[in-house]
């Protein structure tokens, strides 16, 4: 046991000292929930301490939480009042009918939810520190929120290596994985791809993944919904083991079954966000014969229990609980408080947290080092989808050698000198595709990194850089490819700096139109985005110079140009193409006769100047910083308006 203490006191310590959550702090609306902004040092110290000398107990009292129905609508009060008391080393399950509140309490008391929340979570008697509480327990939602590319090992050692200290060595955290894996019965699995998985290995595998750096306190989520009643089982008695390890475990569990609800040491009932219960499994037949309610023999008390819950029973029967239970706070029929935890597969592991230098930081490993395992995912990722990567390279490869055909040899004839001006705009528009891309993958991604960020594993700016670096080698590749082809088949002229700056432009637009995409996903869901994208994107070209040019638009609507990033573009092109003092084009024989011939009257023609190419990078850029800032503001504020 001292081990096991000792291990969550090294973790609490050596990163903690000193730390202000600006995340939390900043965020928390009501501090006697969470860590306030004003707390100390002292705070942490104490909870550090507190939670050295013992496992984790944890208590709460008059928990109210109302959620927000939206502008001017009010709040709905979902939680009320409601107190009790999870001892350390028991496998805790909620139970409640559907709708009462049960994973809400979960979200309260992991610390997850912290909007429209009052009343106090208390751990080992003392309120709790929402960061230290954080670094020493996991919440492990609903839903498998798991890399389905990936195999079980690439998952669990990117888990280790974002979630245990890097002075731990790759064998350590092999033996560890091998440990987990072997403790939760996914020894055959771990070559296996997430996707082909079974619903169960997916839930033992989320609860490996955040078993990796030993946590005192696990928070699940309806651990047994989608499993088979041997699989359920299963599963509460793996967690079993895990609480007597030491851990304090609380799940919410819609309607466990008569051999389910035995598994569990204590259970905690809601109906409407009251307490309708709290003790042992044991002692709930008591407890009915108390409220004159007896459960009928041969009858399951679980189901008794949400059946009473629901009302089947009248509401005298309700209130006399109700009553009983005074809201939580009695603790008459709560069994074995003082149950000592038998430590033993994780009095070996000594994990010991590194000294973090950087203490703004909850996550256990350097900002560098999530930058470079979130890369390595995504590369695992990016080999074995390969579609969409060989996709992206052939219709490079295509819709470049087609614009090629269709525009073949014009660049340098004066008589089709609009249509290579034509064959500009086509450019530009083919680089805006890579959008959709990100609108229509990102929102899926986004329940991984709630999960993940909130667990620690990495920092959102760690996230937001890799998510934006990942896809920049792939995205010049295609660049080179289908600009090559266009510029040469095209028949533009064939010098270096020129092909340069219009290789350089059309790599500036692509930047922009992923950041763009990534601002529009991480606000929206893929439906809502699917029209939002697109939506915005046409005024964004009809401000960029055609169809109508820039200085034939209404003076009220010229401010559309400065905002046009395909406008900086468009001029850009132009600039490249026909800037630059470049002589005069070829008016061919068999042409009628030729407007224009000198590039420098095209460009005043279309109301170009042609010599601000180095204005335009400069606006491009700002839209390239803009958007990735804007991209990582809303998406942070996605987050945390979550919770
Ligand atoms: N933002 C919200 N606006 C209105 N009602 C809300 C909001 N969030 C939660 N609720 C309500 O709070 C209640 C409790 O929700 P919760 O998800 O905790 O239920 P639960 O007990 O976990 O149910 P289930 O077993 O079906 O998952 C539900 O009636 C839900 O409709």
């Amino acid at each position: 046991m001292e081990a096991l203490i000792h291990e969550a006191a090294n973790c609490a310590e050596d990163s903690e000292s000193g730390i202000r959550d600006k995340d939390d702090a900043d965020v928390c609306e009501k501090p006697s929930v969470c860590f306030s902004s004003n707390s100390t040092n002292t705070n942490h110290a104490m909870f550090d301490k507190l939670l050295s000398q013992s496992p984790v107990d944890i208590s709460f009292q008059n928990i109210v939480y109302n959620a927000a129905l939206g502008f001017r609508k009010g709040h709905k009060k979902i939680l009320h009042n409601i107190n009790g008391r999870f001892p350390p080393g028991q496998l805790i399950g909620i139970m409640g009918p559907s709708g009462a509140g049960k994973s809400i309490l979960l979200d309260i008391l992991s610390g997850y939810r912290k909007t429209g929340v009052d009343g106090t979570v208390l751990v080992n008697g003392v309120e709790r520190d929402l960061r230290s509480f954080r670094k020493i327990s996991c919440y492990i939602m609903q839903d498998d929120r798991l890399q389905p590319l990936l195999t079980v090992e690439e998952n669990l050692l990117i888990a280790a290596d974002l979630k245990l200290p890097a002075a731990i060595s790759r064998e350590e955290k092999m033996k560890i994985i091998q440990q987990i894996v072997e403790i939760l019965r996914l020894t055959d699995s771990v070559q296996t791809i997430i996707s082909e998985l079974s619903g169960g290995q997916k839930k033992r595998l989320s609860i490996a993944l955040e078993l990796i750096n030993n946590p005192l306190v696990m928070f699940l989520d309806e651990p047994t919904t989608g499993l088979d009643g041997v699989s359920c089982n299963q599963c509460l008695r793996l967690l079993k083991q895990l609480a007597r390890q030491g851990r304090t475990i609380i799940c919410s569990i819609h309607q466990p079954s008569a051999s389910m609800f035995q598994v569990l040491d204590q259970v905690y009932v809601i109906a409407n966000g009251n307490c309708l219960y709290q003790g042992s499994p044991a002692n709930i037949v008591q407890f009915f014969e108390d409220v004159d309610a007896s459960c009928p023999v041969y009858h399951n008390p679980a189901d008794y229990v949400i059946e009473v819950a629901c009302g089947e029973y009248g509401e005298e029967v309700v209130h006399k609980m109700l009553q009983l239970m005074e809201k939580g706070k009695s603790l008459t029929y709560v069994n074995g408080a003082e149950l000592l935890p038998e430590l033993n597969v994780l009095k070996e592991r000594a994990i010991e947290e590194s000294n973090n230098d950087d203490d703004e930081n909850l996550q256990v490993t350097s900002q560098w080092n999530q930058l470079k395992v979130l890369l390595r995912r995504s590369w695992y990722k990016m080999k074995r989808d390969r579609t969409l990567t060989y996709m992206r390279i052939f219709t490079n490869i295509f819709i470049g050698i087609m614009l090629g055909i269709i525009f073949w040899e014009i660049g340098n004839d004066a008589s089709r000198i609009k249509d290579n001006y034509n064959m500009l705009i086509s450019v530009m528009m083919h680089h805006i595709s890579p959008m959709m891309l990100l609108i229509l993958t990102f929102p899926t991604e986004m329940s991984i990194l709630i999960k993940e960020h909130f667990n620690r594993w990495y920092s959102l700016k760690m996230y937001f850089i890799s998510v934006t670096l990942v896809d920049i080698p792939l995205s010049v590749l295609c660049c080179i490819i289908f600009t090559s082809e266009v510029y040469y088949m095209s028949g533009q002229p064939l010098e270096l700096l020129r092909f340069a700056m219009f290789f350089s432009i059309c790599v500036l637009i692509v930047l922009i139109v992923q950041s763009f995409g990534l601002m529009v996903g991480a606000v929206f869901d893929v439906v809502s985005g699917n029209f939002v994208g697109p939506a915005i994107a046409i005024p964004t070209m009809m401000f960029a110079g055609f169809p109508i040019r820039v200085r034939d638009l209404p003076n009220w609507l010229y401010w559309g140009c400065y905002v046009s990033y395909l406008r900086y573009a468009l001029e850009a092109m132009a600039a490249a193409i026909y800037g630059m003092q470049r002589g005069k084009l070829k008016c061919p024989e068999d042409a009628d006769f030729c407007i224009i011939a000198a590039p420098s009257d095209f460009l005043d023609d279309i109301g170009i100047r042609g010599d601000q190419f180095w204005e335009d990078v400069g606006a491009l850029i700002l839209f390239v910083i803009v958007f990735k800032i804007s991209a990582y503001l809303l998406l942070r504020r996605k987050i945390m308006k979550l919770r």
